[in-house]
């Protein structure tokens, strides 16, 4: 029998990632939230409890500490990488379980996503860059060659990276920066060139 498909948060990312799945012929049975006011979303029932039978799990959330969070909660179960069937991604790229990458994405040779990543809409990653696990690669946004995105950082929508940079752990890029040093673990970094108005 095949197994079942769950996205862990009924959000709109989740939606978004219902059509990931469907555009490759994967059809997701349920959503699960912890919310139990939340009964049906996107036409799919939404589950209270995670179900204790086998099956695949993608964590549908969008904000990147939640998402580690419930992927250190459900561990033990098996995650799975969804990928929109229009991304372009070379065949020397390696997505590690649990990403999901987004329509029109183009990821470039040798590059290493690491696990529950978004690789969202129409985002361009270069060659040779490595995202670490639980990064979230906003709409539009554009990395440039050998790139490194450490643990849990955001790059917002639109931003721009050249080549050759490291962004620490736990960063926000805003929407629109553009990139041009390295940047410190925990930063908030706006505008171009990018500068930092904050740490977390
Ligand atoms: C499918 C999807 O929806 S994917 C989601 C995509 N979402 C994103 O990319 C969101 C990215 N987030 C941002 O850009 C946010 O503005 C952040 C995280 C950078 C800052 O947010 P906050 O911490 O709330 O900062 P706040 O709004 O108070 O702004 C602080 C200052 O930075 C400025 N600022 C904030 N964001 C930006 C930005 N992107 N570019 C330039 N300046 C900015 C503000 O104008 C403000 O300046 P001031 O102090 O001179 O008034």
């Amino acid at each position: 029998m095949k197994n079942k498909t769950y996205l862990f948060g009924a959000s709109g990312h989740g939606k978004v990632i219902v059509d990931v799945a469907s555009s490759i012929g994967v059809v997701v049975n349920a959503f699960i939230d912890n919310d139990t006011k939340k009964i049906k979303c996107y036409g799919l029932p939404v589950l209270n409890t995670v179900p204790e039978n086998d099956g695949e799990f993608v964590i549908s959330i969008g904000n990147n500490e939640a998402r580690k969070k419930v992927a250190e909660t459900i561990r033990n179960k098996s995650f799975i990488a969804l990928i929109h069937s229009k991304a372009v991604i070379s065949l020397s790229v390696k997505i590690n379980k649990g990403t999901v990458v987004m329509a029109g994405v183009v990821i470039n040779a040798e590059t290493v996503i690491g696990k529950h990543c978004i690789i969202n809409t129409n985002a361009s990653i270069d060659h040779e860059c490595c995202i670490e696990d639980f990064v979230h690669i906003s709409p539009n946004a554009a990395l440039a060659g050998n790139v490194v995105v450490r643990e849990g950082t955001h790059i917002g929508i639109g931003a721009s990276v050249i080549q050759g940079i490291n962004i620490g752990k736990w960063c926000t890029i805003g929407a629109g920066a553009v990139i041009i040093k390295d940047v410190p673990d925990y930063s908030v970094v706006v505008g171009n060139p990018g500068r930092i108005i904050k740490k977390k």
